[in-house]
């Protein structure tokens, strides 16, 4: 006779915060493993730059596989030059190696949205530096008139110069730093329309819904660890989701990006030299009905060298919300701008979300971390934006 043991490993149950409130998971409590191949895939970009329509539509059809399972991958031949992004590093490091006072020149404080430098702590989940720039048309690698900007668009655009102002000592900072946003901007522009074709949309589907998007670059700072932060095990940017269409991550060399698989195990973002990381943001998802994958990650920084990161969150900010259009191929009533695409409903897959803009969604999720932190604080609670709450 024989009996068979079933050991099921043990989980613990995360609670990550959404636009809708909190929503758990159950996340494995085995140690991270690397990634797999077939996880995060590299994905080599040079059909972007193709003429020929087949190759971009060989691209989407890898950009899709990638983005219905773990909804990240690595880009390759990405047409970034290396030496944009090496001045923009150059400059990230010039920055934060300043004083807190300086630093504190461009506070967020300051700033009507999310412009500026915070530092450590300042958020629910973060206790990792970071410095913010949102999207300015003065800016766009692609001109503009700046005085043709559309009534309805103008409260959207939440660039503010005072971030420029304040670095105005760093020599170089501002056209080395904007030169790499204005890269990631080309590129993601390039990239949303291989999005488009992967979601069976005809190419320029997002073209003119993308001409003043919501283009938010970020520096990152993770400072060395301390025995005792390691010993205590915490964090470098806790659990989240990233709230756009998608974003590109550059990171450096160090490691520490982990990513939850879907069988709910933390699995490593190994770094990719040459590589750009691109994941799916909340409103791809919600986009395309759940099919595309925002997926949850974080960064574990374990080392004792610093880490630096510079993520560019690409999404869409036309304050078009309540305009809805016919679509006259299709003959459906969506809005033009943020309802479920209709490539991506069925009479069997109907939209499981109303329309909404995109700034509309990204201030609801914003509010709501707002009040959580304000609680968190009154609790002195050092929880990240998602905590294990039963294990
Ligand atoms: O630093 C990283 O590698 C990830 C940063 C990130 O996920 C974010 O800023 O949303
Ligand atoms: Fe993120």
């Amino acid at each position: 006779m024989s009996s068979t043991t079933t050991i099921t490993p043990s989980t613990s149950k995360l609670e990550l915060r959404t636009a809708y409130g909190p929503v758990f998971r159950d996340v494995l409590n085995t140690p991270p493993r690397d990634c797999t191949a077939d996880e995060i895939p590299i994905i080599d970009l040079s059909p972007l730059y193709s003429l020929k329509i087949e190759d971009r539509k060989e691209l989407a059809k890898e950009i899709r596989a990638a983005a219905v399972n773990t909804g990240f991958f690595y880009i390759k031949n990405h047409g970034i030059k290396e030496d944009v992004i090496a001045d923009a590093k150059k400059q990230l490091l010039a920055f934060f190696k300043q004083s807190t006072e300086d630093k504190m020149k461009i506070s967020q404080a300051k700033s009507k949205g999310f412009n500026g430098y915070k530092g450590p702590g300042r958020t629910n989940i973060s206790p990792s530096e970071s410095m913010m720039w949102q999207y300015d048309p003065q800016y766009d690698p692609d001109p503009k008139p700046l005085d043709a900007i559309p009534e309805e668009v103008k409260p959207w655009i939440r660039g503010e110069e005072f971030v420029w102002e304040g670095t105005s000592h760093l020599p170089g900072f501002k056209e080395e730093v904007l030169a790499y946003w204005a890269a990631c901007l080309t590129l993601s522009r390039k990239l949303v329309r291989i999005f488009a074709l992967s979601l069976d949309l005809a190419e320029d589907y997002f073209d003119s819904r993308t001409t003043y998007p919501g283009a938010d670059g970020v520096f990152n700072y993770y400072p060395t660890t301390t025995e005792e932060q390691r010993a205590k095990n915490s964090v470098g940017l806790g659990s989240h989701t990233d709230l756009q269409l998608f974003t590109l991550l550059w990171q450096d060399m160090t490691g520490g990006l982990q990513v939850l698989s879907k069988d709910g195990q933390w699995v490593k973002a190994v770094p990719v030299e040459g590589t750009i990381v691109v994941n799916i943001g909340d409103f791809m998802m919600r986009l395309c009905n759940d099919m595309y994958k925002s997926t949850v990650h974080r960064v574990y920084n374990r080392s004792t060298v610093e880490r630096v990161s510079m993520p560019f969150f690409f999404g869409k900010l036309e304050g078009q919300s309540s305009v809805s259009v016919v679509n006259q191929d299709l003959g459906l009533n969506f809005n033009c701008v943020e309802g479920v695409v209709p490539s991506c409903t069925s009479p069997e897959n109907p939209p499981k979300y109303e329309p909404i803009s995109c700034g509309d969604w990204c201030q609801l999720r914003f509010s709501l971390e707002s009040n959580e932190m304000k609680k968190r604080l009154a609790r002195e609670a050092q929880e990240p934006s998602a905590a294990i709450v039963a294990a």
